[in-house]
């Protein structure tokens, strides 16, 4: 069994944007295999058995969605670390870095260059690692479409349900060896939830502290019959990525909490970006000039997790020590 990680020195950047999509993707270390060019390798045990510097452990994950490709990039106590999972490659190195005071760790589910399509995510391998490391609060980031006249593009969302329509993905941990059926009545961890909201409220943001999220499998986007749908079913926003990831984070015992950014509209609400007008592009173009809202949002909540935060636990704690005990894959 081995869970290596290579841990080097980052370069810590103000987390851009991309010029249209960015950045490397994701690499690998193996227990034979030491990297010629990191520093600080370890390898062997569990990932966070060989953290010994408390600078390289965190108890706050982000995953970067559509928009957020890196963070901490050229901080000087920032560390990138190449995680073997027993699912497979994440989606990026996974960077840790100081936001807020606190050490967090950071990956982003589509690649640094936006290279992976959502349904072809690996979002076991990314929730795993995270993990891992003794993350125990994961906040994501997400742009979706708007489908509620409340949930506006412009805004910021903190949704508190969701609607899966994806298919084929892989949803669960517990699929070999043992089963186990999460609880899921809660998707978003109410705590974080409410803490994210009094902080948008405090920070004077313009957001919607509730909102169900309709999952698509995508990439494409939605029909507009489709889009009236999922309305007509509830539906306040639709997105590509938070299922399953938000149902993984669970199950290994980390609390879930989502920010997303309406970019667009699926349904004609006058804003231009309905139908015809709703491309990749555009989503791009308006995350960019949100971003500055986004991370400042991001942090301000960070800033606002207490230190002894503890996530639910739907699942037993030594079920979940034996899916983070798996061999990795080499
Ligand atoms: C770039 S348009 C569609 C793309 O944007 C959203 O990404 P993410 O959820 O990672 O922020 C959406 O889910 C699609 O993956
Ligand atoms: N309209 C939309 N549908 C699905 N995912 C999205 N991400 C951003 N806009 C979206």
């Amino acid at each position: 069994m081995c869970h290596p990680a290579r841990v080097r020195g980052t370069n810590v950047r103000p987390p851009p944007l991309p010029p249209s999509r960015l950045g490397p993707s994701a690499s690998r270390l193996t227990k034979r295999t030491r990297w010629e060019t990191g520093r600080n390798v370890i390898s062997g045990g569990t990932v966070s058995d060989q953290i010994s510097d408390q600078s390289q452990r965190a108890r706050i994950g982000i995953v970067g969605g559509s928009g957020l490709y890196r963070l901490f990039d050229d901080a000087p106590d920032a560390v990138e670390l190449d995680i073997l999972t027993p699912y497979g490659p994440t989606s990026s190195p996974v960077t840790i870095g100081t936001m807020a005071g606190k050490r967090v760790a950071f990956l982003t589910r589509h690649g640094r260059d936006h290279s992976v399509a959502p349904h072809l995510i690996n979002y076991r391998a990314n929730v795993w690692a995270l993990a891992s490391l003794g993350v125990r609060a994961v906040l994501s980031s997400s742009a979706v479409g708007s489908i509620s006249s409340e949930h506006a593009p412009g805004a910021l969302i903190v949704p508190d349900q969701i609607i899966d329509r994806t298919h084929g993905r892989r949803d669960t941990f517990f699929d070999e060896g043992e089963v186990q059926h999460l609880p899921f009545a809660e998707p978003f961890d109410p705590a974080l939830r409410a803490i994210a909201n009094s902080t948008l409220e405090a920070i004077g943001e313009t957001f919607a502290p509730t909102a169900t999220a309709v999952i698509i499998q995508g990439p494409r986007f939605s029909s507009r019959a489709e889009a009236e749908w999922f309305r007509s079913a509830g539906g306040h926003i639709v997105n590509m990525t938070l299922y399953p990831e938000v149902a993984l984070a669970a199950e290994l015992g980390m609390g879930a909490l989502n920010l997303s950014f309406a970019t667009d509209s699926d349904i004609d609400e006058g804003d231009g970006a309905e139908g015809e007008g709703l491309s990749a592009d555009l989503v791009f173009v308006r995350l960019r000039e949100a971003q500055p809202r986004i991370i400042a949002a991001i942090e301000s909540i960070i800033a606002a997790l207490p230190d002894d935060y503890e996530p639910p636990r739907p699942i037993a704690a030594d079920a979940v020590a034996r899916v983070l005990a798996r061999p990795v894959s080499s």
